[in-house]
């Protein structure tokens, strides 16, 4: 390979796939480089699928790379597409062995994020602690789980959405930075089934879904996996609990005591899966509901009460628009204190909780 060649080709390692995030050259889809003596360059590659939506990105973001070689006068890119071999030898790379890639052995830390009740925000809280874990640089995961009302996506402004599927895998939509999966996104419009409608899967139907969102979405590695669970102590919970025992829960409430009480109570049902409560968020906090409940509910469950986020006209009407506010208005009162929660959750170290260390004592 000519020198100018070889500049060429690691220029191309600069180049990520906008959906699976890594290098092109990662990817085996750069199928030959060559620079003839006049400084042009002849450059092949292939994608996963026909219609890639990234396609576009990826042949811009390859035909600026190359040209910023110095030394190379054109481009001339041929964009092909892998063969089935090719597409199933890839995604068996990318998903590895592992059966289920959050379980205890991983670093990524988990979080499930529940609620008593309905309504009291906790949808809209998991949206805006992932937009903002992500713009503080972290590689966050969403997983809408709320069989009762899908609402991340709009949260996130990517109502209707849907995921990439290479083969058997399927690689999520990414909103502000996120990786967001949701079981809306997968529901059937000609069947009548939408956004707005409730899914009736019992629990076996909801645990082989939840298992499948862990293990055949593409999630890469990540620093932060956020779930949003439904309210309640339901089927879901369950299976978290039972999937990912190393997940820990965030608690959100509103300051009254009755919807303190079933926080506790959905809370204590963590517990009792073996899931560390992580923390309490009061929401909705202030004149109108009055405050406490967070701490009730901190203070029941022996954990610590992480912020209370006062009522927000901001924050209702940037879930209505899907612009969280976290970035929208990041100097809206409430949009501070989410922002410092996800400070301190982006502080804490990579998970090396039941992680052996490779020592013995001696
Ligand atoms: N601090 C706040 N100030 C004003 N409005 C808020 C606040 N937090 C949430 N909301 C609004 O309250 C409504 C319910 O929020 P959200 O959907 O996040 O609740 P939820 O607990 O996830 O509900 P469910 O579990 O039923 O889906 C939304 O319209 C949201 O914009």
């Amino acid at each position: 390979m000519s020198d100018l060649t070889e500049r060429v080709a690691r220029a191309l390692a600069g180049v990520q796939d906008p959906e699976i995030r890594r290098p092109i050259t990662e990817l085996d889809m750069v199928e030959s480089v060559a620079v003839d003596a006049s400084g042009q360059a002849s450059v092949a590659i292939r994608l996963t699928i026909v219609g890639c939506p990234a396609a576009d990105r990826i042949e811009a973001d390859v035909r600026a790379a190359v040209t910023a070689v110095p030394g190379v006068t054109g481009v001339e890119l041929a964009v092909g597409v892998m063969s089935p071999q090719e597409r199933k030898a890839l995604t068996e790379r990318l998903r590895g062995t592992r059966t289920m890639p959050f379980g205890p052995e991983s670093l990524t830390r988990v979080y499930a994020v529940t609620s008593g009740k309905g309504g009291v925000g906790k949808s809209t809280m998991t949206a805006n602690l992932a937009v903002a874990l992500a713009a503080q640089g972290l590689r966050v995961g969403l997983v809408d789980a709320d069989v009762h009302g899908f609402s991340i996506p709009g949260i996130l402004g990517i109502t209707g959405a849907r995921p990439t599927r290479v083969g058997e895998m399927i690689l999520p939509p990414v909103a502000f930075g996120v990786k967001v999966v949701s079981i809306g996104m997968f529901l059937d419009p000609e069947r009548g089934q939408g956004p707005s409608s409730a899914v009736a899967w019992r629990g076996p139907m909801l645990h082989r879904t939840i298992q499948q969102f862990l293990t055949d979405v593409y999630f890469g590695d990540l620093d932060v996996l956020l779930l949003d669970l439904p309210p309640g102590t339901g089927d879901v919970a369950i299976s978290v609990g039972q999937l990912l025992p190393n997940a820990e829960v965030l608690v959100v409430t509103t300051p009254q005591a009755a919807a303190a009480e079933v926080a506790v109570r959905s809370g204590a049902l963590a517990a009792q899966t073996g899931q560390k409560i992580y923390g309490v968020i009061e929401n909705m906090s202030g004149e109108l509901f009055g405050t406490g409940g967070g701490a009730q509910v901190a203070t029941a469950l022996d954990a610590p009460l992480l912020g209370a986020i006062p009522l927000s006209v901001p924050l209702r009407v940037g879930g209505d628009e899907g612009s969280p506010i976290v970035l929208s208005r990041p100097e809206d009162p409430a949009a501070e204190v989410i922002a410092g929660i996800a400070a301190a959750m982006a502080s804490r170290p990579r998970n090396l909780a039941g992680r052996s260390l490779g020592l013995r004592p001696a």
